[in-house]
């Protein structure tokens, strides 16, 4: 099959978002700001804004145990499992499956007042990278969700403000084989997570009110999924 059209900017920007993910929070430049801790979760925000627009970009760091980075991506990016863990998730559409690890979505989220309520178009894509630093570790999962166009589907003609967004999930396993040489359970398995997310609101939203949904619905979105995805896997096979 012949290249898709969005295949080049796919290859470019999950490369570019990988990269950036990798970065600590203390390398990828100045100005991060913590802003929600619980356990093991740790969500940085820099306060940005772009034509008057609160853009904040947001990385978040989270260590599970007992499942793998492959398990994440996989529930985070199949569109069946979605409407179990996105809270604010109002209505999803799979436009076109593109290739069996890219999809496009059109999504419109529940209104969060005062603001008006928000839609979404982005392709998203999953890929297995190699673990090019620690040759035999567990190989590195990652997807990326970005907006893009569609002109059967143009922005603000609507009811919704059209967002826009690009995100990376990038996921790395650790294995602790057990000591006797016992097969490796989810005892022995833990996942280290970052997730990176830059979104543009589309129209004018108040400052204040925006910063307040970011720091109320990141944190509560990162726990639900990773609690959702240790819940649906605590009984099957172990997916590496
Ligand atoms: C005014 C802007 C509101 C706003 C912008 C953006 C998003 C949003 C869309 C997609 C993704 S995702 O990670 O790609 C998972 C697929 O759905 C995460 C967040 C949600 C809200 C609203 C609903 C609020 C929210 C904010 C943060 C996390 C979850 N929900």
């Amino acid at each position: 099959a012949g290249q898709h059209r969005l295949w080049p900017e796919i290859d470019t920007l999950v490369k570019q978002q990988v990269s950036m993910a990798r970065l600590g929070v203390g390398e990828c430049g100045a100005g991060w700001q913590l802003f929600a801790e619980d356990g093991e979760m740790r969500m940085y925000r820099r306060e940005e804004e772009v034509d008057g627009m609160v853009v904040d970009p947001l990385k978040a760091v989270h260590t599970v145990k007992g499942i793998t980075g492959h398990e994440l991506c996989h529930y985070f990016f199949k569109p069946e499992y979605r409407y179990d863990w996105e809270t604010t998730l109002e209505n999803m559409q799979v436009l076109e499956t593109i290739s069996d690890d890219t999809l496009l979505f059109f999504q419109t989220h529940k209104r969060i007042w005062p603001a008006s309520q928000r839609d979404t178009l982005f392709w998203s894509h999953m890929r297995r990278l190699p673990n090019d630093q620690d040759r035999d570790g567990p190989d590195i999962w990652a997807v990326v969700n970005n907006s893009t166009d569609l002109a059967s589907y143009p922005p603000n003609t609507g009811k919704c403000v059209r967002i826009f967004l690009t995100v990376c999930l990038l996921c790395q396993t650790r294995i602790d084989p057990p000591k006797d040489g016992a097969p490796i359970s989810r005892d022995n398995i833990t996942c280290k997570i970052t997730y990176c997310s830059v979104v543009n609101p589309g129209g004018w939203a108040p400052a204040s009110v925006l910063r307040a949904v970011y720091k109320r619905e990141y944190p509560k979105f990162l726990k639900r999924f990773t609690a959702f995805v240790t819940n649906k896997t605590k009984d099957k096979p172990i997916m590496f």
